[in-house]
């Protein structure tokens, strides 16, 4: 029997289940970019979009599905191989803690292993996070700094040499290894507790899968935000603002705004992180099914 703990299938699997992501989550993505960038209507005419649902309706009139999809290269670049290496990350963490590959993990384990996925994702995405987080706060491109995310990582490189690049991989561990140990442990827990009584955990119905994987992005975020609103402001501050890092961030924000500051921009995180993240389970889940078959085929 082939075991669901090889960080090479996790890796190609992850990877899958982080294309899901971008499937699922990249026409509401199209939806909100073209909202917030319609040009403003002349005195006495129509905007362009009334709404959501008149842009959902003039997209696919107009463009037809592709439409929905435009763009999506970028993110699925982006997306796809953080996704494969924290859950190559996490099935490290497993076999670490294993002495053979049946062996189950209890609640705590899980959530190491989860954090050891914490620790191999960081370092692909606190770079990509810092050049992410200054695109997405730029106002306007009339007035834009950067062109794009490679004009911005060589305009970091140039001022401040990789440690720029850099900056905020500190906070990134602070958010990614709970969270990710959050991520992975209350998946494994939710399969747990839907699973019928006698059945297996890799025959959960699609349906059920879902809401684990769902409710376990919640449960990532639920952990990951107040970490990801300290390390936003970090990336993006001007050089020097923050000379201790985090901890300058958090003393400012609760000199300034108080604790609830630390929650900000919940909802639409929230919004995002069930169907995404449910997305990426089953995703995953029949990535795993397809190389356990192969695996089986090809050494049978
Ligand atoms: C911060 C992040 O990317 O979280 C992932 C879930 C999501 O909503 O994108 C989880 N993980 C980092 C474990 C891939």
């Amino acid at each position: 029997m082939a075991s669901d703990t090889s960080p090479v299938k996790g890796f190609f699997a992850g990877g899958f289940g982080g294309v899901c992501v971008v499937l699922s989550g990249h026409p509401l993505d199209t939806l909100k970019v073209r909202l917030q960038t319609q040009p403003k209507p002349a005195p006495g005419q129509q905007p362009l979009y009334t709404g959501t649902w008149d842009c959902v309706q003039k997209i696919a009139a107009k463009e037809g599905p592709r439409g929905f999809y435009k763009g999506m290269a970028a993110p699925l670049m982006g997306v796809a191989p953080i996704f494969a290496v924290s859950f190559f990350g996490f099935n490290v963490g497993k076999s670490m803690q294993q002495s053979k590959p049946d062996d189950v993990l209890s609640y705590p384990q899980l959530f190491l292993a989860g954090g050891v996925a914490g620790v191999f994702s960081t370092v692909i995405m606190a770079p990509g996070e810092r050049i992410k987080c200054l695109l997405q706060v730029q106002q306007s491109a009339a007035k834009a700094k950067y062109s794009g995310p490679v004009d911005c990582a060589k305009q970091l490189y140039r001022e401040g040499g990789i440690r720029s690049i850099y900056r905020g991989t500190a906070a990134t561990f602070a958010r990614d290894i709970p969270a990710s140990g959050m991520y992975f442990m209350s998946y494994e827990w939710l399969q747990r507790i839907l699973t019928p009584e006698g059945g297996s955990r890799s025959d959960l119905s699609i349906g059920r899968t879902l809401i684990a994987g769902g409710t376990a992005g919640i449960f990532n975020w639920l952990v990951a935000i107040p970490p990801d609103v300290l390390k936003s402001r970090l990336q993006i501050a001007p050089e020097g603002k923050y000379p201790k890092g985090m901890r300058s961030v958090f003393a400012e924000m609760m000199r300034e705004e108080g604790i609830m500051a630390l929650y900000k921009g919940v909802t639409p995180v929230l919004l995002r992180a069930f169907p995404a993240n449910a997305a990426c389970f089953l995703g995953y889940e029949a990535a795993m099914k397809f190389l356990n078959w192969a695996e089986a085929k090809i050494f049978s």
